[in-house]
């Protein structure tokens, strides 16, 4: 529902990695106000946790999010480019922690910290649901497995 281009109502997130970080941008418009001509918290927020989800990726550790915080600094205006940056600050065994920047140009319009908890892929399929076929072999070089 934010990134995925499969899905009508994604948010329009894109995503792509550098290094060891996830950089993107995302222009919201009307679909996601809040007051009007701003940018809805929760909004802000989904896309917070796609954002700190997608380090799982340079990672190379399937994991959810066991808890987030957003922190909200300045108000996000519809109808601009904001960029988005997040990578992995510290990593506990099965515990990743990780922080990300939603930005207007210098203003930092959010910020936020997240647990993640690495799990196996098959913590997917209990909801009868295919998987991606390339999340198969997703996490094989990880140093520690759940
Ligand atoms: C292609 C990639 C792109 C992905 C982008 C999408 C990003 C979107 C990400 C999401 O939104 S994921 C969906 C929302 N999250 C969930 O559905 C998670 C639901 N929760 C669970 O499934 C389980 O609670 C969880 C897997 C997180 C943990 O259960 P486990 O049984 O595997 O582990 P356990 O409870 O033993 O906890 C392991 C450690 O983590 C710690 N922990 C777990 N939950 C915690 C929590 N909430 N707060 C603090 N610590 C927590 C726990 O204390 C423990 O610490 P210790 O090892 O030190 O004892």
């Amino acid at each position: 529902m934010v990134c995925g281009t499969a899905n009508s109502a994604n948010l329009g997130v894109t995503v792509h990695v550098e290094d060891d970080r996830v950089l993107g941008t995302v222009l919201l418009d009307t679909r996601h106000a809040g007051a009007p001509g701003f940018a809805h918290g929760g909004a802000l927020a989904a896309i917070m946790d796609d954002l700190l989800g997608q380090v799982l990726i340079p990672l190379d550790r399937p994991g959810v999010t066991a808890t987030m915080t957003v922190d909200f600094h300045a108000p996000a205006l519809l109808g601009r480019t904001m960029d988005l940056e997040a990578w992995c600050e510290r990593v506990d065994g099965r515990k990743l922690h990780m922080r990300g920047e939603i930005r207007d140009g210098e203003t930092v319009v959010a910020s936020g910290s997240a647990l993640f908890i690495h799990v196996d892929v098959s913590h997917w399929e209990t909801s009868g649901h295919a998987l991606p076929p390339h999340w198969a072999g997703w996490g094989a070089t990880a140093d520690s497995k759940p």
